[in-house]
């Protein structure tokens, strides 16, 4: 059985990794890999999550590819909206596409709460997978209320959320019950990984950063609090795209490890947030296609600025590009591992 806590990530995430730096990517199972495509021929994604075989064999396959220090489980944030009762579909290239979208208190009473067992194919995925992986550590991850209402009350995917926002401002009564609804869900989801296993979790409320810092306090990290207090028993990691604004407040609804985007300097990013948390991040996708000396040079900016935290988790700063060539992904981890301890050793000497 794995010792969680002896690993690179873990470490990093409770700011005692001295000079070691784990590296992983948001989205490293998936499009990005010919072995992905491959398998999932055919299936469609959210049948694929569905299958434990499946979920091992996808969940592996990047770790086995590059030699990254986690694995992040193969499913989806809307997982546990299907489980309960949610009639949507994965849509190649556009995301979650909802049937009924939630508008009104009818459409929250078709959210059905978890019940124990309707999870049971997580239970049975983590559990293979944890056999597997041997020394590298599971991590498990959920959707944040915010982030789900949003495809709920959208529909599908979004560029303003304003059905959402006015539904959050014009009638925060069935808002709170929703999110509160919302947050059960996710909480159950992240509860049955982690007591398969997993070693750490990940809430992503990665449209959070839509939100005014006002806005996000008051309707948004009380329910992510909720989440995030059912899972402190392993190091959790808060991530959201274009959040500096609200990076403090991210931490404080109860992470040990706040994710940044490509946006701010990991330092800066640090600064805003203070001492008690480590961080993640935070390379510019966009820029896994430059030619690979200069790509190389930002890997190390990144890692020079990071060891200015008190921990650090080497990331993108948000998921891996479907068009990335696989090779330029093994190189950057290649680099993070050959050169991050004396870099971080130097920037921390500095
Ligand atoms: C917003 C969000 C979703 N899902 C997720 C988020 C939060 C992360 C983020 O901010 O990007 C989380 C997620 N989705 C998936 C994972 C698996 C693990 C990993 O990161 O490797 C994780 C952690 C698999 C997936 N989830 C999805 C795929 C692609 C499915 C396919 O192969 O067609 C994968 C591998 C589909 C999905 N699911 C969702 C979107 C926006 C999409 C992309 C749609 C598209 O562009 O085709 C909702």
């Amino acid at each position: 059985m794995l010792d969680a806590s002896s690993t690179l990530l873990v470490r990093a995430c409770r700011r005692e990794q001295g000079d070691g730096l784990p590296v992983w990517f948001m989205r490293q199972a998936g499009r990005s890999l010919p072995e992905y495509k491959r398998v999932r021929e055919g299936i469609a994604m959210l049948d694929s999550c569905a299958r434990p075989d499946l979920v091992t064999e996808i969940t592996l396959q990047p770790v086995r590819r590059y030699g990254v220090d986690a694995a992040i489980f193969y499913s989806d944030i809307m997982v546990p909206l299907k489980a309960a009762g949610v009639d949507l579909d994965i849509v190649p290239g556009r995301g979650p596409v909802v049937a009924e979208p939630v508008r009104d208190r009818a459409g929250l009473d078709r959210l059905v709460p978890p019940e124990p067992g309707d999870l049971s194919f997580v239970t049975e995925a983590v559990r293979l997978l944890v056999a597997e992986l041997g020394e590298t550590p599971l991590i498990g991850f959920a959707g944040a209320p915010f982030t789900l209402a949003s495809y709920l009350v959208e529909g599908g995917p979004s560029k303003d959320y304003a059905r959402t926002k006015a539904l959050m401002v014009g009638d925060p009564g069935l808002w709170h019950d929703l999110c509160t609804r919302l947050a059960g869900l996710s909480a159950h989801f992240l509860r049955t990984q982690v007591d398969a296993g997993a070693s750490a979790v990940q809430l992503f409320d990665s449209w959070a950063g839509s939100l005014s810092a006002a806005d996000y306090e008051r309707q948004a990290q009380p329910h992510s609090a909720g989440v995030l207090a059912g899972v402190a028993d392993v190091p959790r990691i808060h991530f959201g795209v274009g959040t500096g604004e609200l990076l403090t407040r991210m931490g404080a609804a109860g992470a040990d490890v706040v994710g940044v985007d490509w946006r701010i300097p990991l330092a800066e990013a640090s600064a805003r947030i203070g001492p008690a948390y480590a961080v993640q991040g935070n390379l510019d996708p966009a820029l896994l296609g430059a030619p690979w000396p200069v790509l190389a040079e930002r890997v190390r900016e990144v890692v020079r600025s990071g060891a200015q935290a008190p921990g650090h988790v080497f990331n993108l700063g948000h998921g891996v590009p479907p068009d990335t060539d696989p090779g330029v992904l093994g190189r950057v981890v290649d680099l993070v591992h050959a050169e991050g301890p004396a870099l971080r050793a130097e920037a921390r000497a500095a």
